[in-house]
């Protein structure tokens, strides 16, 4: 029997295609530490997130690939592991965060901040490391939704002699919120310029430290805010959250063309519908469209994003924001699932976006 080598090793795994990406995982530099025992081979797989959702697809198709092109009885013992990417390469701001997503609605109360809270923790849960700033002026819940109503972030002197804002941290992720500013019961009026300052201070002066993914969750409409916010600070890509009601998508769609305004200039990484249909806890397999049907999947082939998910209106969602457990912490519920398979397609999306941008068109600001 022949030996087994690196070389045969690399020449077969230079077969197995991410799928995403369009390449194979050797020529994308996925593959590391390749070790050869007997008939042992064993190796790394780099993934470009820990929330891949192809992880067993790709798993699946190396030891295939082994088993097929260098030998059918090799013991194969795969790693698989991530690191994110990111197109970021002058990082004057938010030095350690690798990829900023901000997360819009044209209309209030479609339940952005719900999303925004689930995919958060949804994220975190697979691993990656998390930053959210709830931007929402209008309301912010992030608070209550992670259950830190009560808490106040601390600021310290960091090691150039500015201050800096520790944020609070709860259920894995970094969070910060405009909330923490003032007790809730307090309406607060940011107004313009005001706002913009008090927000863009809110996202640089604070101690992210490394970050995967940092998701900002706008408040509603498409206001000058919106406009200086991801101008100021270098987003990599936008989720728009909308319901399946006429009124929602007509103001969807403007958050959408907001982002693509050739002075902002921020790719749409996708739709997610919410409160879809509602489902009772008594009848989980009935739906009912009541704030309509396929809404989101028209807005979402108008516009050529994808839809990357339809989190159904459900009574626990609510009860469980309510209660500062947002539902994706609820193990083992359909709901739960939902969420975690819209992170996936997040991760996802913000893979392929970092694979294909070119990198002579990323613009960052300066602090
Ligand atoms: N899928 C869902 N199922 C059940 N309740 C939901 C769902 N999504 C959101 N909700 C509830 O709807 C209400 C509005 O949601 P949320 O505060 O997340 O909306 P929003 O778009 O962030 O609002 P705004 O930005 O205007 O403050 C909340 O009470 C929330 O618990």
């Amino acid at each position: 029997m022949e030996p087994i080598t690196k070389e045969a090793v690399l020449k077969a795994l230079s077969y197995v295609e991410e799928p995403d990406l369009g390449k194979d995982l050797v020529t994308l530099n996925m593959i590391e530490d390749v070790q050869i025992d007997g008939r042992r081979v064993s190796f790394t797989v780099v993934l470009t997130t820990p929330a891949c959702p192809l992880k067993q697809l790709i798993h699946d198709a190396c030891e295939r690939a082994i088993h097929t092109m260098v030998d059918k009885d090799a013991e194969v013992v795969i790693v698989m592991t991530s690191r994110v990417t990111t197109m970021r390469q002058n990082r004057d701001l938010l030095p350690g965060v690798k990829n900023i997503i901000a997360i819009a609605s044209g209309k209030g109360g479609v339940g952005k901040s719900t999303v925004t809270a689930n995919l958060a923790i949804a994220l975190a849960k697979t691993g990656a490391k998390v930053g959210l700033v709830d931007a929402d002026i209008s309301g912010p819940s992030m608070p209550l939704m992670f259950g830190v109503m009560n808490e106040r972030p601390h600021v310290f002197q960091g090691p150039d002699g500015k201050n800096l804002i520790q944020p609070i941290i709860a259920h894995g992720v970094k969070l910060m919120s405009i909330g923490f500013l003032a007790p809730s019961e307090s309406a607060i009026v940011w107004r313009g310029p005001m706002a913009s300052s008090a927000l863009k201070q809110f996202i640089t002066e604070v101690d992210w430290g490394e970050l995967d993914y940092l998701l900002l969750d706008m408040p509603p409409g498409t206001s000058d805010i919106h406009l200086t916010m991801v101008q100021t600070v270098p987003v990599t890509g936008s989720l728009i959250v909308t319901t399946p009601q006429k009124v929602a998508l007509a103001d969807a769609e403007k958050g959408l063309q907001m982002f693509r305004l050739p002075q902002i200039n921020v790719p749409v990484l996708g739709i997610v519908e919410n409160m879809a249909w509602f489902t009772p806890a008594e009848l989980p397999g009935n739906k009912y469209f009541i704030f309509g049907e396929g809404g989101g999947v028209a807005l979402a082939e108008k516009h050529q994003v994808p839809l990357l998910g339809q989190i159904p209106l459900v009574q626990t969602i609510r009860e469980n924001g309510d209660l500062g457990t947002p539902a994706i912490l609820q193990e083992n519920t359909p709901a739960a699932a939902v969420f975690a398979q819209l992170a996936e397609e997040l991760a996802r999306q913000v893979s392929i976006r970092n694979a294909v941008a070119p990198k002579t068109n990323i613009v960052e600001m300066k602090s």
